[in-house]
Protein backbone atom coordinates (compact mmCIF):
# COMPACT_ATOMS: atom_id res chain seq x y z
CA UNK A 1 0.00 0.00 0.00
CA UNK A 2 1.04 3.38 -0.44
CA UNK A 3 2.83 5.01 2.40
CA UNK A 4 2.57 8.46 1.58
CA UNK A 5 0.22 11.30 0.57
CA UNK A 6 1.56 11.56 -3.19
CA UNK A 7 -0.82 13.90 -5.45
CA UNK A 8 -2.77 10.98 -7.51
CA UNK A 9 -0.75 10.25 -10.77
CA UNK A 10 2.21 11.31 -8.94
CA UNK A 11 4.58 8.32 -9.71
CA UNK A 12 7.94 10.07 -8.62
CA UNK A 13 7.99 13.03 -5.85
CA UNK A 14 10.75 14.16 -4.58
CA UNK A 15 10.74 16.96 -1.68
CA UNK A 16 13.79 19.34 -0.14
CA UNK A 17 16.25 16.31 -1.94
CA UNK A 18 19.90 16.49 -0.61
CA UNK A 19 22.94 15.32 -1.22
CA UNK A 20 26.25 16.15 0.29
CA UNK A 21 29.40 15.00 -0.93
CA UNK A 22 32.76 16.61 0.74
CA UNK A 23 30.69 19.07 3.05
CA UNK A 24 29.22 20.79 -0.75
CA UNK A 25 25.43 20.55 -1.47
CA UNK A 26 25.91 18.75 -4.73
CA UNK A 27 21.86 18.53 -4.35
CA UNK A 28 20.29 21.41 -2.40
CA UNK A 29 16.79 21.02 -1.73
CA UNK A 30 15.51 19.94 -4.89
CA UNK A 31 11.81 18.95 -5.68
CA UNK A 32 10.71 17.26 -8.29
CA UNK A 33 7.87 15.51 -9.51
CA UNK A 34 6.79 12.84 -12.12
CA UNK A 35 3.41 11.58 -13.26
CA UNK A 36 2.00 8.05 -14.61
CA UNK A 37 1.78 8.51 -18.90
CA UNK A 38 4.03 11.14 -18.99
CA UNK A 39 7.30 11.92 -20.03
CA UNK A 40 9.36 13.87 -17.18
CA UNK A 41 12.84 15.62 -18.53
CA UNK A 42 16.07 16.67 -15.98
CA UNK A 43 18.20 19.18 -18.06
CA UNK A 44 20.98 20.76 -16.16
CA UNK A 45 24.47 21.59 -16.79
CA UNK A 46 27.44 19.23 -16.19
CA UNK A 47 27.74 18.56 -12.54
CA UNK A 48 24.01 20.20 -11.67
CA UNK A 49 23.35 17.36 -9.82
CA UNK A 50 20.78 15.39 -12.04
CA UNK A 51 22.54 12.31 -11.87
CA UNK A 52 22.77 11.99 -8.27
CA UNK A 53 19.44 13.21 -8.51
CA UNK A 54 17.59 10.26 -10.94
CA UNK A 55 19.97 7.50 -8.37
CA UNK A 56 18.46 9.04 -5.17
CA UNK A 57 15.20 8.39 -6.79
CA UNK A 58 16.38 4.85 -8.02
CA UNK A 59 17.36 4.20 -4.41
CA UNK A 60 21.23 3.70 -5.74
CA UNK A 61 22.14 6.74 -3.50
CA UNK A 62 20.78 7.43 0.39
CA UNK A 63 19.53 11.34 0.44
CA UNK A 64 20.98 12.94 3.25
CA UNK A 65 17.83 14.95 3.59
CA UNK A 66 14.37 15.46 2.00
CA UNK A 67 11.91 12.25 1.05
CA UNK A 68 11.82 10.42 -1.76
CA UNK A 69 8.52 8.65 -2.62
CA UNK A 70 8.55 6.22 -5.86
CA UNK A 71 5.03 4.37 -6.53
CA UNK A 72 4.59 5.79 -2.80
CA UNK A 73 7.18 3.73 -1.67
CA UNK A 74 10.79 5.00 0.09
CA UNK A 75 13.44 4.04 -2.91
CA UNK A 76 16.04 2.51 -0.66
CA UNK A 77 13.58 0.81 2.29
CA UNK A 78 11.45 -0.65 0.28
CA UNK A 79 14.27 -1.10 -2.74
CA UNK A 80 13.05 -4.93 -2.98
CA UNK A 81 9.10 -3.75 -3.67
CA UNK A 82 9.94 -1.19 -6.13
CA UNK A 83 12.18 -3.70 -8.07
CA UNK A 84 9.71 -5.40 -10.41
CA UNK A 85 8.43 -2.36 -10.53
CA UNK A 86 10.83 0.38 -11.90
CA UNK A 87 12.94 0.39 -14.67
CA UNK A 88 16.71 2.06 -14.74
CA UNK A 89 18.99 2.67 -17.51
CA UNK A 90 21.97 4.03 -16.11
CA UNK A 91 24.55 6.66 -17.78
CA UNK A 92 27.17 4.12 -18.09
CA UNK A 93 25.07 1.26 -19.12
CA UNK A 94 25.74 -0.60 -15.77
CA UNK A 95 25.38 -3.41 -17.83
CA UNK A 96 27.87 -6.90 -16.38
CA UNK A 97 30.48 -7.16 -19.23
CA UNK A 98 31.38 -10.85 -19.73
CA UNK A 99 27.70 -12.43 -20.90
CA UNK A 100 26.18 -11.90 -24.65
CA UNK A 101 23.89 -9.55 -24.87
CA UNK A 102 21.24 -11.83 -25.93
CA UNK A 103 21.55 -13.98 -22.72
CA UNK A 104 21.83 -10.86 -20.85
CA UNK A 105 18.47 -9.66 -22.20
CA UNK A 106 17.18 -13.27 -22.03
CA UNK A 107 18.32 -13.20 -18.07
CA UNK A 108 16.80 -9.85 -16.93
CA UNK A 109 13.54 -10.93 -18.64
CA UNK A 110 12.98 -13.80 -16.78
CA UNK A 111 13.04 -12.05 -13.75
CA UNK A 112 9.90 -11.00 -14.57
CA UNK A 113 5.90 -11.87 -14.69
CA UNK A 114 4.78 -10.51 -17.41
CA UNK A 115 8.09 -9.41 -19.66
CA UNK A 116 8.03 -7.60 -23.17
CA UNK A 117 7.90 -10.37 -26.33
CA UNK A 118 12.07 -10.35 -26.38
CA UNK A 119 11.80 -10.81 -29.78
CA UNK A 120 9.56 -7.72 -30.99
CA UNK A 121 11.94 -5.96 -28.43
CA UNK A 122 15.05 -6.84 -30.13
CA UNK A 123 14.13 -6.14 -33.60
CA UNK A 124 12.55 -2.30 -32.81
CA UNK A 125 16.25 -1.61 -30.87
CA UNK A 126 18.43 -3.08 -33.53
CA UNK A 127 19.95 -5.95 -30.91
CA UNK A 128 19.75 -9.00 -33.15
CA UNK A 129 22.71 -7.81 -35.48
CA UNK A 130 24.70 -8.40 -31.61
CA UNK A 131 23.02 -10.79 -30.00
CA UNK A 132 25.75 -13.29 -29.69
CA UNK A 133 28.33 -10.85 -28.84
CA UNK A 134 29.74 -10.41 -25.27
CA UNK A 135 28.71 -6.87 -23.49
CA UNK A 136 32.13 -5.70 -23.00
CA UNK A 137 32.61 -6.09 -27.12
CA UNK A 138 29.88 -3.89 -27.63
CA UNK A 139 30.16 -0.07 -28.88
CA UNK A 140 28.95 2.39 -26.87
CA UNK A 141 25.77 2.95 -28.95
CA UNK A 142 25.24 -0.84 -29.03
CA UNK A 143 25.21 -1.07 -25.05
CA UNK A 144 22.96 1.75 -24.96
CA UNK A 145 20.51 0.17 -26.45
CA UNK A 146 20.79 -3.18 -24.73
CA UNK A 147 20.61 -0.85 -21.14
CA UNK A 148 17.27 0.76 -23.13
CA UNK A 149 15.81 -2.84 -23.94
CA UNK A 150 16.80 -4.24 -20.05
CA UNK A 151 15.19 -1.49 -18.56
CA UNK A 152 12.14 -1.69 -19.89
CA UNK A 153 11.68 -5.42 -20.70
CA UNK A 154 9.91 -6.28 -17.45
CA UNK A 155 6.85 -3.50 -18.11
CA UNK A 156 7.49 -1.48 -15.34
CA UNK A 157 5.60 1.48 -14.17
CA UNK A 158 8.37 4.00 -13.48
CA UNK A 159 11.06 4.20 -16.30
CA UNK A 160 14.50 6.17 -15.37
CA UNK A 161 16.59 6.98 -18.17
CA UNK A 162 19.71 8.38 -17.80
CA UNK A 163 21.17 10.20 -21.34
CA UNK A 164 19.83 7.38 -22.93
CA UNK A 165 20.22 9.02 -26.61
CA UNK A 166 23.79 9.80 -25.38
CA UNK A 167 26.19 8.63 -28.31
CA UNK A 168 23.47 7.00 -30.97
CA UNK A 169 23.01 7.60 -34.08
CA UNK A 170 20.12 9.14 -35.77
CA UNK A 171 18.87 5.56 -36.44
CA UNK A 172 19.09 4.73 -32.95
CA UNK A 173 17.98 7.80 -31.85
CA UNK A 174 14.56 7.97 -33.50
CA UNK A 175 14.05 3.88 -32.17
CA UNK A 176 14.48 5.17 -28.52
CA UNK A 177 12.49 8.04 -28.86
CA UNK A 178 9.71 5.88 -30.33
CA UNK A 179 9.59 3.59 -27.80
CA UNK A 180 9.72 6.36 -25.07
CA UNK A 181 6.41 7.75 -26.80
CA UNK A 182 4.83 4.02 -26.46
CA UNK A 183 5.87 3.76 -22.98
CA UNK A 184 4.09 7.43 -22.19
CA UNK A 185 1.35 5.64 -24.08
CA UNK A 186 1.45 2.41 -22.17
CA UNK A 187 0.75 4.96 -18.74
CA UNK A 188 4.43 4.75 -17.55
CA UNK A 189 6.02 7.43 -15.99
CA UNK A 190 9.25 8.34 -17.72
CA UNK A 191 12.43 10.17 -16.28
CA UNK A 192 15.13 11.17 -18.38
CA UNK A 193 17.82 13.03 -17.80
CA UNK A 194 19.33 14.63 -21.11
CA UNK A 195 21.72 17.25 -22.57
CA UNK A 196 19.85 17.18 -26.08
CA UNK A 197 17.27 20.18 -26.04
CA UNK A 198 15.32 18.63 -29.39
CA UNK A 199 14.69 15.20 -27.48
CA UNK A 200 13.63 17.34 -24.46
CA UNK A 201 11.20 19.88 -27.01
CA UNK A 202 10.32 16.38 -28.92
CA UNK A 203 9.16 14.23 -26.32
CA UNK A 204 8.33 15.78 -22.50
CA UNK A 205 5.26 16.71 -20.92
CA UNK A 206 6.97 18.59 -18.44
CA UNK A 207 10.89 20.18 -17.34
CA UNK A 208 12.76 20.65 -14.29
CA UNK A 209 15.52 22.71 -15.51
CA UNK A 210 18.03 21.81 -12.46
CA UNK A 211 21.19 24.24 -11.59
CA UNK A 212 23.59 23.82 -8.23
CA UNK A 213 21.10 20.99 -7.37
CA UNK A 214 18.11 22.83 -7.10
CA UNK A 215 15.32 23.26 -9.49
CA UNK A 216 15.35 26.31 -11.22
CA UNK A 217 12.43 26.08 -13.35
CA UNK A 218 9.76 23.96 -14.30
CA UNK A 219 6.91 23.31 -17.10
CA UNK A 220 5.84 22.00 -20.31
CA UNK A 221 7.88 23.55 -23.16
CA UNK A 222 5.63 25.78 -24.34
CA UNK A 223 5.04 27.32 -20.87
CA UNK A 224 8.74 27.77 -20.20
CA UNK A 225 9.70 29.24 -24.07
CA UNK A 226 6.72 32.03 -23.14
CA UNK A 227 8.48 32.57 -19.39
CA UNK A 228 11.39 34.81 -19.32
CA UNK A 229 11.88 38.16 -20.06
CA UNK A 230 13.89 37.87 -23.91
CA UNK A 231 9.67 36.61 -25.65
CA UNK A 232 10.87 38.36 -29.02
CA UNK A 233 12.43 36.57 -31.83
CA UNK A 234 15.76 35.35 -31.12
CA UNK A 235 17.47 36.11 -34.40
CA UNK A 236 20.26 33.84 -35.53
CA UNK A 237 23.40 34.49 -37.37
CA UNK A 238 26.02 32.80 -39.41
CA UNK A 239 29.05 34.28 -40.57
CA UNK A 240 32.89 34.28 -39.76
CA UNK A 241 34.02 33.27 -36.26
CA UNK A 242 35.33 36.00 -33.68
CA UNK A 243 33.07 38.65 -34.38
CA UNK A 244 32.68 41.24 -32.00
CA UNK A 245 29.93 41.14 -30.12
CA UNK A 246 29.75 43.37 -27.39
CA UNK A 247 30.10 46.53 -30.60
CA UNK A 248 27.62 44.97 -31.77
CA UNK A 249 25.29 44.31 -28.93
CA UNK A 250 25.66 48.13 -28.56
CA UNK A 251 24.86 49.24 -32.07
CA UNK A 252 21.52 47.34 -31.54
CA UNK A 253 21.29 49.45 -28.17
CA UNK A 254 21.88 52.58 -30.17
CA UNK A 255 19.45 51.71 -32.13
CA UNK A 256 16.36 51.59 -29.27
CA UNK A 257 18.38 52.27 -26.22
CA UNK A 258 16.71 48.34 -25.42
CA UNK A 259 18.84 45.57 -23.88
CA UNK A 260 20.54 43.18 -26.32
CA UNK A 261 22.45 40.02 -25.76
CA UNK A 262 24.75 39.13 -28.51
CA UNK A 263 26.71 35.84 -27.97
CA UNK A 264 28.78 33.16 -29.96
CA UNK A 265 27.63 29.98 -28.48
CA UNK A 266 29.37 27.74 -30.84
CA UNK A 267 32.04 29.43 -33.17
CA UNK A 268 30.69 30.88 -36.09
CA UNK A 269 26.81 30.82 -35.00
CA UNK A 270 25.35 33.68 -33.30
CA UNK A 271 22.26 34.57 -31.49
CA UNK A 272 20.75 38.20 -31.62
CA UNK A 273 18.28 38.66 -28.49
CA UNK A 274 16.28 41.32 -27.36
CA UNK A 275 13.17 43.58 -28.72
CA UNK A 276 13.16 42.02 -32.29
CA UNK A 277 11.53 44.15 -35.00
CA UNK A 278 12.13 45.00 -38.41
CA UNK A 279 14.56 47.56 -38.15
CA UNK A 280 16.49 45.62 -35.70
CA UNK A 281 17.50 43.44 -38.84
CA UNK A 282 18.50 46.47 -41.03
CA UNK A 283 20.74 47.71 -37.97
CA UNK A 284 21.98 44.39 -38.01
CA UNK A 285 22.70 44.16 -41.49
CA UNK A 286 24.23 47.65 -41.89
CA UNK A 287 26.95 46.72 -38.93
CA UNK A 288 27.64 43.85 -41.16
CA UNK A 289 28.54 45.58 -43.95
CA UNK A 290 30.76 47.98 -42.15
CA UNK A 291 32.40 45.07 -40.90
CA UNK A 292 33.03 43.93 -44.08
CA UNK A 293 31.19 40.24 -43.11
CA UNK A 294 28.71 38.26 -45.34
CA UNK A 295 26.39 36.52 -43.13
CA UNK A 296 25.61 33.01 -44.25
CA UNK A 297 22.41 32.74 -42.36
CA UNK A 298 20.26 35.06 -40.72
CA UNK A 299 17.13 33.68 -39.38
CA UNK A 300 14.14 35.37 -37.25
CA UNK A 301 12.52 32.48 -34.88
CA UNK A 302 11.15 31.68 -32.10
CA UNK A 303 12.36 31.26 -28.47
CA UNK A 304 13.92 27.70 -28.17
CA UNK A 305 14.28 25.39 -25.37
CA UNK A 306 17.69 25.87 -25.79
CA UNK A 307 17.50 29.79 -25.40
CA UNK A 308 15.58 28.94 -22.13
CA UNK A 309 18.42 27.00 -20.93
CA UNK A 310 21.25 29.16 -21.58
CA UNK A 311 19.17 32.42 -20.24
CA UNK A 312 18.62 30.49 -16.96
CA UNK A 313 21.70 28.36 -16.38
CA UNK A 314 23.91 31.14 -18.14
CA UNK A 315 27.12 30.63 -21.06
CA UNK A 316 29.90 29.69 -19.36
CA UNK A 317 31.04 26.30 -18.62
CA UNK A 318 31.02 24.05 -16.22
N1 LIG B 1 30.20 9.81 -5.36
C1 LIG B 1 30.55 11.09 -5.43
N2 LIG B 1 31.51 11.61 -4.65
C2 LIG B 1 31.84 12.91 -4.70
N3 LIG B 1 31.27 13.80 -5.53
C3 LIG B 1 30.30 13.36 -6.32
C4 LIG B 1 29.88 11.98 -6.33
N4 LIG B 1 28.89 11.85 -7.24
C5 LIG B 1 28.71 13.07 -7.78
N5 LIG B 1 29.55 13.97 -7.24
C6 LIG B 1 29.61 15.40 -7.59
O1 LIG B 1 28.30 15.91 -7.54
C7 LIG B 1 28.09 16.89 -8.55
C8 LIG B 1 26.86 16.51 -9.34
O2 LIG B 1 27.14 15.34 -10.11
P1 LIG B 1 26.05 14.66 -11.03
O3 LIG B 1 26.69 13.47 -11.65
O4 LIG B 1 24.80 14.46 -10.27
O5 LIG B 1 25.83 15.81 -12.12
P2 LIG B 1 25.00 15.77 -13.48
O6 LIG B 1 24.07 16.93 -13.45
O7 LIG B 1 24.41 14.44 -13.72
O8 LIG B 1 26.17 16.06 -14.53
P3 LIG B 1 26.41 15.57 -16.07
O9 LIG B 1 25.49 16.37 -16.92
O10 LIG B 1 27.84 15.96 -16.29
O11 LIG B 1 26.16 14.09 -16.13
C9 LIG B 1 29.37 16.93 -9.37
O12 LIG B 1 30.14 18.04 -8.95
C10 LIG B 1 30.07 15.63 -9.02
O13 LIG B 1 31.47 15.78 -9.07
Amino acid sequence: MPTTDAPSGAAVVARGLRKTYGGRDVVDGLDLQATAGAVTAVLGPNGAGKTTTVECCEGLRTPDGGTVRVLGLDPVADAVRLRPRVGVMLQDGGLPTGVRAGEMLRHVAAMYAAPRDLGELSARLGLDAFARTTVRRLSGGQRQRLALAAAVVGRPEVVFLDEPSAGLDPQSRHAVWDLVRELRAEGVAVVLTTHLMAEAEDLADRVHVVDHGRVIASGSVPELVASGPGTSPTIRLDARPGLDVDALQEHLGALDGGTWTVAEPSPGEYTVAGRTGPATLAALTAWLADHDVLARRIAVGRRTLEDVFLDLTGRHLR
